[in-house]
């Protein structure tokens, strides 16, 4: 076991070789300013893993710096243990790397079908099989196919942009924030969509603002603060851990109780949705939001 792996920085993290490895990552913008000050985190095969913190702790800054948006300055990053560190976003997509961005995620003026082309422009000869594909995942937008992005909602946008990262069949997806913007009802249906996906097979990363519901569907989450690690574990010992929520989840001393009641509330779902397996169990919101279909369609893998 090497010492990134080592529990106490990776805690709850599964034995074996990670499948994307962040290893002291220091990197930022500007010339001389760090905003990853030894940044580490490792993602395992199956894994859905979330990135909180406060704000401008660097979290969107570290799904870039892994989607080579911005340039490591220290550290190493692997894929299936081969180097990829500051390797070019197109070249990280062929590799099996998808990345969502929290904005400026749809090709507006193209329509949905046209957005999800777009995300197969390296191999068009895949976009048929892949289509049907993506779309049995994300039923929602089989109808709508032939409208413009741009004159979709918030959270329909966020689909179509998840929905295109899907086409190029990524073995790891980042996610930015994909809750950013959206009511309460389409967060959480955006935190469904993120575990379908991570439940057809794609290994997820998300970084999330909203850490109570994203600690809710991850199976470890990290916490950042000023570009560095200041805890890990699996997400539901987070929520109710009162260091976490004393710095990063809220103050009051009542969000023990209530983050302890959200992580029951969560492992009730999950232990309902096991024991159901038709075709369309429901889970509710933490809040009691409206109900999304959570089942997971067929593995999108050959
Ligand atoms: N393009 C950029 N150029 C220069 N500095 C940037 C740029 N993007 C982000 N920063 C700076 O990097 C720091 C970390 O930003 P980042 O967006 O990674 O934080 P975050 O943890 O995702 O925050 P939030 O939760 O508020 O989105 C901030 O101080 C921010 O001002």
């Amino acid at each position: 076991m090497t010492e990134t792996t080592a529990p106490a920085l990776h805690r709850g993290a599964p034995a074996g070789e990670p499948l994307l490895h962040a290893d002291d990552l220091v990197a930022g913008y500007l010339p001389g300013v760090n905003i990853l000050n030894g940044c580490s985190l490792v993602l395992h095969p199956g894994e859905l893993v979330g990135i909180i913190g406060p704000n401008g702790a660097g979290k969107s800054t570290l799904l870039k710096a892994l989607f080579g948006l911005v340039n490591i300055r220290e550290g190493h990053l692997t894929l299936a243990g081969q180097e990829i560190t500051n390797m070019r976003a197109d070249a990280l997509v062929h590799k099996g790397v998808g990345f969502v961005p929290q904005t400026n995620n749809v090709f507006p003026s193209l329509t949905i079908e046209e957005n999800l082309q777009m995300g197969v422009y390296q191999t068009p000869a895949k976009f048929s099989e892949r289509l049907e594909v993506v779309l049995h995942l994300f039923p929602e937008l089989v109808k709508r196919r032939k409208q413009r992005a741009g004159a979709l909602s918030g959270g329909e946008r966020q689909m179509v942009a998840m929905a295109r990262a899907l086409m190029p069949e990524p073995s790891v997806l980042l996610l930015d924030e994909p809750s950013a913007g959206l009511s309460p009802v389409r967060q959480d249906e955006a935190f469904l969509r993120t575990r379908r996906i991570n439940k057809a097979g794609v290994s997820v990363i998300i970084v999330e603002q909203n850490a109570r519901r994203a600690l809710q569907i991850c199976d470890r989450a990290y916490v950042l603060d000023q570009g560095r690690n200041a805890y890990s574990g699996p997400g539901r010992e987070l929520m109710t851990d009162p260091k976490v929520i004393e710095l990063y989840l809220g103050t009051l001393a009542t969000d023990v109780d209530a983050a302890r009641a959200d992580a029951e509330a969560g492992a009730a779902a999950d232990a309902a949705a096991q024991a159901d397996t038709s075709p369309a169990a429901p889970v509710d919101g933490p809040e009691g939001t409206t109900p999304v279909d959570d089942e997971a369609p067929p593995a999108s893998k050959d």
